[in-house]
């Protein structure tokens, strides 16, 4: 949107599309906090805080503004006045926005040094990003006084005796995870992050007492509760976990309160030994630094997730970068005699950059026990950024009769104007969802709602979740038959919640499916090895899924995913979201779109600044 009062610098830039109407209203009245007339340059630079924060990150890096913003191919934003970075830089040292005025404490920006060059924040995310790194970086000063010994054999006995002598990630998580206050533990879906972390939980007991006070949290009430069933079958099995440890959202365990603020804090903390957040990935900065703030220094603190997926739309990719810095620390990383000894490991182990990681309380599992290896090569190749390996692994669409099926099918690129063969196996897919769901048999109904999921970028026009819902409801109509038309639901439909339900315990991005119920119909929920029902009038917030978004699907698994990427231009089209929705899957990976915009999502990277991974130097503080 245009802000027709805008007459300054900011107007071209509005008009360009590179600050937003709601980026040019808060600078100027961020602006008007110094009671002066602003220059130009601070006054962009301003803006283009407001806009970083708006766009995930939480600061701007002053010297890489044309680079990130006008060089997407964008001609109309690469001709803007865009003024020398080293003038901004002068102009924004001087200006009373970052070193306060004479008359007032207002400072509302920051600027720093950083091995980046410089950075621009709004304050309040600099003063969060400052806190977030000074308790990590005291609590990494010291380590519990744990013995070896003892840490080895409650490994030993929570993950089962091992004749394999290699190094085992897992194994070294949990020496980890008993010998720092920090440990992340990082890596790709299926490499056995919950896994690991439900016998890190059962190690904690052995090593700390039953009575250790275990605190489970997630970003999202889905996540906890999917990281809840997995422990709570763990504990059911294996018969370990006496302290039933329950997961609630990060928000929860904090104690929000409706006006925003936390029970928890500094002056409040935690009661917990351990405290697990899962999909950290998801987790922003000033969640991360509510957290930090609200946990006793001898709290073991265990951030689980994977820095490849999408992460948060608020402001912040502490996982990431957290990952990112251990790996980048130059300094010489010793790693404690007490975790070499639990972990019975070597140096030949690995190598220098995971030895420094390590050091920093950071550990990526590799190996992968839920898919092939073929969705996983894809994913590491377009990790990698490698868009000409991942068109090597992506085979054409064979259709019956097309000769040999000569490369590997797991993965495959359909080419949009040709797509009978997704019509097909979507057809399939709700005939079987019908025939389980008008038998009332909920096990198959839900087994066949996982077994393929269409998941788009956006969530409107024909790339996005509508386009692809109708032409869906489209296709299954014309070859099932047609279902009610007044709204009601119909056995075999299937739902996506859209918001949190504690009460019913189903949560924002569930899916569930419609099926017979005696005379009347329910809804049914998987949840691990058993299903939830509920009956419609217990469910308020939900509608019918046939395409769901990308980031919906975060934390999903299913057998099938076809994938829809937008044209190769479309901005949302990046390596993060394509990551994200090829890992859905267990099986089978079918990417509807062109070789164009598949390289195009490779190439483009979520571009996140944030200071977390250097050292900063405030200027002028
Ligand atoms: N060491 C192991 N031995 C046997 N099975 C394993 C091992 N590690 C993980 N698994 C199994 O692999 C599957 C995936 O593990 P898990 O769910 O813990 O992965 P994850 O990293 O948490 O995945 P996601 O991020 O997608 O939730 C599970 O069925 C788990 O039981």
């Amino acid at each position: 949107m245009i802000v027709a009062s805008e007459d300054g610098i900011l107007a071209s830039f509005n008009a360009a599309g590179v600050l937003t109407a709601s980026d040019v209203h808060v600078a100027r009245r961020v602006a008007a906090l110094s009671g002066t007339t602003v220059a130009d340059d601070v006054l962009l630079a301003t803006a283009l805080a407001v806009r970083a924060v708006r766009t995930g990150s939480t600061c701007v890096q002053l010297d890489r503004i044309t680079e990130t913003i006008a060089d997407r191919g964008d001609d109309e934003a690469r001709a803007l006045p865009w003024p020398p970075v080293d003038r901004m830089v002068r102009a924004l040292a001087a200006s009373e926005l970052v070193t306060g005025a004479p008359t007032g404490p207002l400072q509302p920006l920051a600027l720093a040094e950083s091995a980046d060059g410089p950075l621009l924040y709004l304050r309040k995310y600099f003063r969060q990003e400052q806190s977030v790194r000074r308790i990590l970086d005291a609590r990494a000063s010291g380590r519990p006084e744990m013995d070896a010994a003892a840490v080895g054999g409650a490994i030993e006995a929570s993950f089962g005796a091992t004749e394999d002598s290699g190094y085992d990630r897992q194994r070294a998580a949990a020496a980890l995870a008993a010998t720092s206050w920090t440990t992340v533990l990082a890596g790709g879906p299926g490499t056995g992050k919950t896994y690991t972390v439900a016998r890190i939980l059962a190690m904690m007991e052995t090593l700390l007492g039953d009575d250790v006070r275990i605190g489970l949290c997630a970003p999202t009430g889905r996540a906890a509760a999917q990281l809840q069933t997995v422990i709570g079958e763990y504990s059911q099995t294996h018969r370990r976990l006496h302290s039933d440890p329950k997961a609630v959202t990060v928000h929860r365990l904090l104690g929000s309160r409706p006006d925003g603020t936390f029970v928890r804090g500094a002056g409040n903390r935690l009661p917990f030994d351990v405290v697990v957040v899962d999909e950290t990935s998801m987790l922003p900065v000033t969640m991360m630094c509510r957290l930090l703030e609200s946990l006793r220094s001898d709290t073991r603190l265990i951030l689980v997730g994977d820095p490849h997926q999408l992460v948060s739309v608020e402001a912040g990719a502490v996982l990431a970068d957290l990952v990112d810095r251990g790996v980048e620390v130059t300094e010489a990383a010793e790693l404690s005699a007490a975790f070499r000894e639990a972990a019975s490991i070597d140096d030949g182990d690995f190598t220098d950059s995971e030895r420094t990681a390590l050091a920093h309380g950071v550990i990526t599992l590799r190996r992968g026990h839920r898919f092939g290896n073929r969705i996983g090569d894809v994913a590491e190749a377009v990790n990698a950024g490698d868009a000409d390996r991942v068109l090597e692994l992506v085979a054409g669409e064979r259709r019956a009769g097309d000769g040999e099926p000569g490369d590997d099918p797991t993965v495959t690129l359909v080419d949009p104007a040709d797509i009978d063969g997704v019509r097909s196996s979507l057809v399939g897919w709700a005939r079987d969802l019908r025939a389980a769901a008008r038998t009332g048999d909920a096990a198959a109904a839900v087994a066949a709602l996982r077994s393929h999921r269409v998941l788009c970028a956006h969530r409107d026009g024909r790339f996005g979740v509508a386009g692809w819902s109708r032409r869906i409801l489209g296709w299954t109509t014309e070859e099932l038959g047609g279902v009610s038309s007044n709204g009601d639901w119909y056995a075999g439909e299937p739902l996506l919640v859209t918001a949190n339900d504690r009460a019913q315990g189903v949560y924002n991005g569930d899916s569930g499916v419609v099926i017979a119920d005696g005379d009347s119909l329910a809804a049914v929920f998987e949840r691990g090895d058993d299903v939830k029902k509920l009956h419609p009038s217990q469910l308020g917030d939900v509608v019918p899924v046939y395409a769901m978004t990308i980031h919906r699907s975060q934390g999903s698994q299913f057998s099938e995913v076809t994938v829809v990427l937008p044209p190769a231009d479309a901005e949302l089209l990046t390596r993060e979201l394509l990551y994200t929705a090829i890992t859905r899957a267990r099986d089978r990976v079918r990417i509807v779109g062109t070789p164009d915009a598949l390289r195009a999502a490779v190439g483009r990277r979520v571009a996140r600044a944030s200071g977390l991974r250097t050292q900063l130097r405030e200027v002028g503080a």
